[in-house]
């Protein structure tokens, strides 16, 4: 399902795509995969879709774990492109977008922005860009934002890294984290790995019982966590870029 989706993505108008999105609204189904059926045909003229099809890693762990370090680190090595779910969303906040406060508040007291409003950042990045290799840090952080992302992309991630990390040394990280960031302090770290231990290991349990997973030791230095990050890498195969 995925493969038709992301096939339709760069061929459409952003005024298509929101039709598309309000006919998924009105009738509960994923009108991408409706459309894609019907023109992306390789055999009538469409883009062959095993080049085009995105290769979807999901990036999880408690926040300090070094989710966005070892992304940088792919990024250099293996030319994925990285869209990170709190920069996105710190980047509503900055643009003073309609939904600016409400995710600024949520991100303070250490609690998740409605999916909704995350998938939709997700969405629109990955549609504008040309890459076909995706690493998605920090999300789904919830069974609500996993299942909203499948409902609405139609399709599941590749795989799904997960970094793990004694709480200890997380908080020591996020303290030491020196970014400016509202919700880098220890009243709100507590409440960030309440919420890690409550919402998000549920979601990396499924992926693990799905076969996806990749638990990452995530102490040591960055090195040393990288080259246990690069044979994860090393022995995939992804689409080639066009
Ligand atoms: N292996 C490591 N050892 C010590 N500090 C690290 C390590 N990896 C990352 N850091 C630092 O810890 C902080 C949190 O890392 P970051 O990658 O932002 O984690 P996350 O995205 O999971 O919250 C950053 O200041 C980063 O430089
Ligand atoms: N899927 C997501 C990702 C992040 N958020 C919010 C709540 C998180 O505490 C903040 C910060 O996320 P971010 O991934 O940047 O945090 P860490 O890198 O884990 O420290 O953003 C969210 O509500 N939903
Ligand atoms: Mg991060």
């Amino acid at each position: 399902m995925w493969r038709r989706v992301a096939s339709l993505s760069p061929l459409v108008s952003s005024s298509k795509s929101r039709l598309l999105n309000q006919v998924q609204v009105a009738y509960g189904f994923n009108a991408w995969q409706m459309f894609s059926t019907q023109v992306l045909n390789p055999a009538e003229g469409g883009v062959s879709d095993s080049r085009r099809t995105p290769f979807v890693t999901f990036v999880l762990g408690g926040p300090g774990s070094g989710k966005g370090t070892q992304c940088t680190r792919i990024v250099e090595t293996f030319g994925f492109t990285h869209l990170s779910a709190g920069d996105l969303l710190r980047r509503e906040i900055s643009s003073n977008s309609e939904n600016g406060s409400m995710i600024l508040s949520t991100i303070k007291e250490g609690k998740i922005v409605p999916s909704v409003v995350t998938v939709q950042l997700i969405q629109k990045a990955i549609e504008t860009s040309d890459s076909n290799r995706f690493l998605i840090d920090g999300f789904p952080r919830t069974e609500e934002n996993r299942i909203a992302y499948e409902r609405v992309i139609g399709a599941e991630p590749d795989i799904v890294l997960f970094f793990d990390c004694p709480e200890e040394e997380m908080v020591k990280r996020v303290l030491n984290r020196n970014q400016g960031r509202i919700d880098d302090n220890i009243d709100t770290v507590k409440e960030r790995l309440k919420v890690f231990a409550e919402l998000n290991l549920p979601v990396i349990k499924h992926y693990s019982k799905k076969g996806k997973l990749y638990k990452i030791d995530g102490t040591g230095s960055e090195d040393e966590i990288f080259e246990r990050v690069r044979p994860v890498f090393a022995a995939l195969r992804y689409p080639v870029l066009l």
